[in-house]
């Protein structure tokens, strides 16, 4: 598939009370192309649970569902995987996973991790922290000039992350995401109906660039 466009991410505490299927389904009705599970709870057999209803809601709405962290749980499940500089062997993923699978890789604001990511088989590069975030106010930062460095240097789609808003977007669009990945300024609402007006205005940014 085509990596471009919205890619949600989940979260627990956003989520919690029932919010998690209808709020993603808003999102993925809304336009997005890849939904990320994030969860970073050790309760498997609910991780399983919801991973499961996140994999059916994106097959139906011609999404790629994609596991943070949990190599066992994409495997058993057959989707996407994103890993994080500590979260294990990006070749060892692709050696298990197949060539097809989306992986995709975390290299915060470093060109060099991008191109060790890249020679490891990632499908895609995620930069960020861009702007300021409440969900990961730790995460190391990155400037959107690099999306232009890296536009040059990479044929994988890159992903921006951190305090992404509509406001924001445009520019790290501009300077060469090819998805944004959105928590709290998608998430973050009072109804389901607002996440799908926010996740059509977010698919919209693609639409216009
Ligand atoms: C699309 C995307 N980009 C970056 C991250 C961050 O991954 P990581 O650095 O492993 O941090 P955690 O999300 O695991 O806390 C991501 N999850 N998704
Ligand atoms: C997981 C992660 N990695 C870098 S920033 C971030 C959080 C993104 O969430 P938000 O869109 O709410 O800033
Ligand atoms: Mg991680």
């Amino acid at each position: 598939m085509k990596l471009r466009g919205l890619y949600a991410i989940t979260d627990s505490q956003l989520l919690a009370g029932g919010k998690l299927l209808p709020y993603v389904e808003a999102a993925l009705e809304g336009g997005a192309r890849l939904l990320q599970y994030r969860d970073k709870s050790d309760d498997d057999a609910r991780r399983l649970r919801e991973a499961e209803a996140l994999r059916d809601l994106c097959l139906r709405h011609g999404a790629q569902l994609i596991i943070n962290d949990d190599l066992e749980l994409a495997t058993r499940l057959g989707v996407g995987l994103h890993l994080g500089q500590q979260d294990g062997s990006l070749s060892a993923a692709r050696a298990l996973l197949g060539p097809r699978v989306v992986i995709g890789a975390t290299c915060h604001g470093q060109l060099e991790l991008a191109e060790q990511a890249a020679a490891d088989g990632a499908s895609y590069l995620a930069f960020g922290r861009f702007f300021d975030s409440s969900t990961k106010p730790g995460a190391p930062p990155a400037s959107p000039e690099l999306l232009e460095e890296a536009r040059a240097r990479f044929a994988q789609p890159l992903v921006a992350i951190g305090g992404v808003t509509l406001d924001n977007a445009p520019e790290l669009i501009a300077r060469g995401a090819a998805m944004v990945a959105v928590i709290n300024a998608l998430f973050a609402a009072d109804s389901a109906a607002e996440v799908e007006r926010r996740a059509r205005a977010f698919s919209q940014l693609f639409e216009d660039s």
